[in-house]
């Protein structure tokens, strides 16, 4: 299903595990930061809906997406999070170098979930436009920050 089809920001709170002890590790891309805050904000706001405490949220911020694989293995080996998110926005410029970033990203990420016990959850929006990624971030499709922290939720729990 397409985004255009799912409304990102929607949540059913009942149909979640019970958050109050679980410990969220939030990293956040600095490039495009219009949409990385809206994300951020997006994610932190349903955590706290969530009943994940605000002191039990950490925050820390990479320069770009390339760099969210490095933060967030810091975090796990610091913080030892119950789950991390990690937050991008990736927009196509003239070059390949989006689809180098991306896919770098999305395989650092991934190998993260495979090495570590903790999972690291895929908030990374890689768009071709400045629209799409404002549609995905707190616009018409909803927030993908929002589904991440259900995601990290969800999966925090399962991976206790
Ligand atoms: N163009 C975008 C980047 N590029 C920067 C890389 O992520 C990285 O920080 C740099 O190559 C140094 O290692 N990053 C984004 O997150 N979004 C972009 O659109
Ligand atoms: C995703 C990027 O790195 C990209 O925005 C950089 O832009 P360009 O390909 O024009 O150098």
């Amino acid at each position: 299903m397409a985004t255009a089809n799912k409304n990102l920001s929607e949540y059913d709170k009942a149909q979640l595990p019970d958050a109050s002890d679980l410990e969220i590790g939030i990293v956040v891309s600095e490039w495009n930061q219009a949409i990385t805050e809206s994300l951020y904000q997006g994610a932190y706001s349903a955590l706290l809906d969530c009943g994940v405490a605000e002191d039990r949220i950490t925050r820390w911020n990479v320069p770009g997406s390339f760099e969210l694989t490095f933060g967030c293995k810091k975090m796990i080996e610091e913080a030892d999070p119950d789950a991390v998110i990690a937050i991008g926005s990736v927009i196509r410029g003239e070059t390949k170098h989006f689809d180098f970033v991306c896919s770098a990203t999305a395989q650092g990420i991934k190998d993260l979930n495979v090495l570590t016990d903790t999972p690291v959850i895929f908030c990374v929006l890689t768009d071709d436009t400045q629209q799409q990624a404002e549609d995905r971030s707190g616009g018409k499709h909803g927030n993908k920050g929002t589904e991440a922290a259900i995601a990290a939720i969800k999966m925090a729990v399962l991976g206790k």
